[in-house]
């Protein structure tokens, strides 16, 4: 499977050449049972892992990077591949070091182009051998044991404005450290929502976890956590998706606004930040209601332009950044510089894609504001969407499936974090896959 092509829902006064009713048709109505959480289940499996595997988890995430920590947490072999799993690969750092475990921590080329060293220097203060094979600052690298750190190792001053997920991954293991562990957080603090999911987790398991972020600092005493059952919750950047189908199913006969999706195992009070995608979607048209199942999506009259600034939750940028370029709507977008460090390169994939549907991404500010807007000319449809081995790139241009016919190459990256879907995009249109013999011959 090389490519997928999408087909947008018949409308009402569409009918089959039989005369026939279409077989799918507005209103769209759907439930959507999602993946669960590969962030809330990757933290969770370094926690139960530091009990000794004690914990009873449920409703572990399928996606790839969670599975990737199953097996690697579970393995003797002395390689341990992440593939293209950045929280795996941070994570796992740090589980392995503080467990004094030889490790070489390898994964995709471009996971070796993401940069690790602010990571390996805390863990190197604290006691950790670590060495790099290839380039310094970047895997793949090679731990080779951990010694107790001195008096003076448990306060460190880290940078916030490259990745959460070193300050996560060095927090979760501060409970073991003999001295426990003080992070001043320097700079700007990016993906401030995933730190507080870390010690909410931290605290669930009995962790003492005091953070202050007016002086920017979190201390973690030394006390062990406490093995229990915990279950995950759906995964609200899966979500984003399917708000942005929902704002694009086109409006129906005398502008009747028509979509009902149901999200299931949603809550209303999430650990997740990119739940902020109920308040960003308000402004594109979609209404949500919480349920005892999960959130109930209908559409609203969207606004003319919206502004947001996505530090906190820059996972959700390429969804809305479709969107809105699908829905006309202007989009400013601040607080997106770390996409550039991601799977890829988000901020050039989105500029080079958001023009074959007929948009445009604009660098407003150096490094800082973006906008995004539509072109005066509409280029032919269907579009070919490339995906530059990112799943957020295949699943943020799906829901243009809702308006026009559009093909997206390498589907299969979406197993990274929700792999079944294609299978949920298959209730609400036409999902054909697409060999590369039929692609190249056609
Ligand atoms: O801790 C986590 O689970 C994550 C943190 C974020 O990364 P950064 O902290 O690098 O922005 C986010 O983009 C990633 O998908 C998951
Ligand atoms: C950036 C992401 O993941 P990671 O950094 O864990 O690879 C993501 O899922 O969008």
């Amino acid at each position: 499977m090389n490519a997928v092509r999408l087909i947008p829902p018949a409308t009402p006064t569409q009918s089959e050449p039989d005369g026939s009713s279409p077989v799918q048709a507005y209103p769209i109505r759907a439930t959507i049972p999602l993946a669960s959480s590969k962030s809330e289940s990757n933290r969770a499996l370094i926690i139960d892992a530091l009990t000794g595997f004690r914990c009873e988890l449920q409703n572990l995430s399928t996606a790839r990077d969670t599975q990737t920590m199953i097996r690697l947490l579970k393995s003797d072999d002395q390689t341990a591949d992440v593939l293209d799993a950045g929280t795996t690969m941070r994570f796992l750092t740090a589980y392995f070091a503080v467990t004094g475990q030889k490790k070489t921590m390898t994964g995709t080329p471009r996971m070796c182009e993401r940069p690790i060293g602010i990571l390996v220097d805390a863990l190197r203060t604290l006691g950790a051998d670590i060495t790099y094979l290839k380039n310094d600052g970047y895997p793949p690298l090679q731990i080779n044991g951990f010694s107790s750190p001195t008096e003076s190792a448990n306060r460190l001053s880290i940078r916030g404005d490259v990745s959460s997920q070193y300050i996560s991954a060095l927090v979760m293991i501060a409970p073991l450290l003999p001295n426990g562990l003080t992070l001043e957080l320097t700079g700007a603090i990016g993906s401030r929502p995933y730190i507080e999911m870390t010690l909410e987790q931290m605290r669930y398991f009995g962790a003492d976890v005091q953070d202050d972020w007016e002086a920017k600092t979190i201390t973690v005493a030394p006390k062990p956590y406490t093995p229990r059952p915990y279950a995950i919750e759906s995964d609200w950047s899966g979500a984003s998706y399917w708000y942005s189908v929902a704002a694009l199913v086109r409006d129906g006969d005398a502008g009747t606004l028509n979509a009902e999706i149901n999200l299931l195992g949603l809550k209303a009070k999430s650990l997740q930040g990119d739940s902020a995608i109920v308040d960003i979607m308000r402004s594109l048209g979609v209404e949500s209601t919480f349920t005892d199942s999960g959130v109930r999506l209908t559409k609203r009259q969207a606004e003319a332009s919206l502004a947001w600034d996505f530090t906190d939750c820059p996972d959700l940028a390429q969804t809305v950044a479709v969107c809105a370029a699908m829905k006309g709507v202007v989009l400013t977008l601040t607080g997106i510089e770390s996409l550039k460090i991601k799977e890829t390169d988000r901020i050039a994939a989105l500029q080079a894609e958001l023009q074959k549907i007929g948009a445009e991404l604009v660098e407003i500010e150096p490094n800082h504001r973006y906008e995004v807007h539509q072109l005066a000319t509409a280029p032919k449809a269907p579009a070919t969407i490339e995906t530059y081995d990112d799943h957020r790139m295949a699943m943020a241009f799906a829901p243009v499936a809702m308006q026009q016919e559009i093909i997206i190459d390498e589907p299969g990256v979406v197993a990274k974090s929700y792999p079944s879907f294609w299978d949920d995009m298959a209730r609400v249109v036409t999902v054909e896959f697409i060999l590369e013999e039929t692609k190249t011959a056609s």
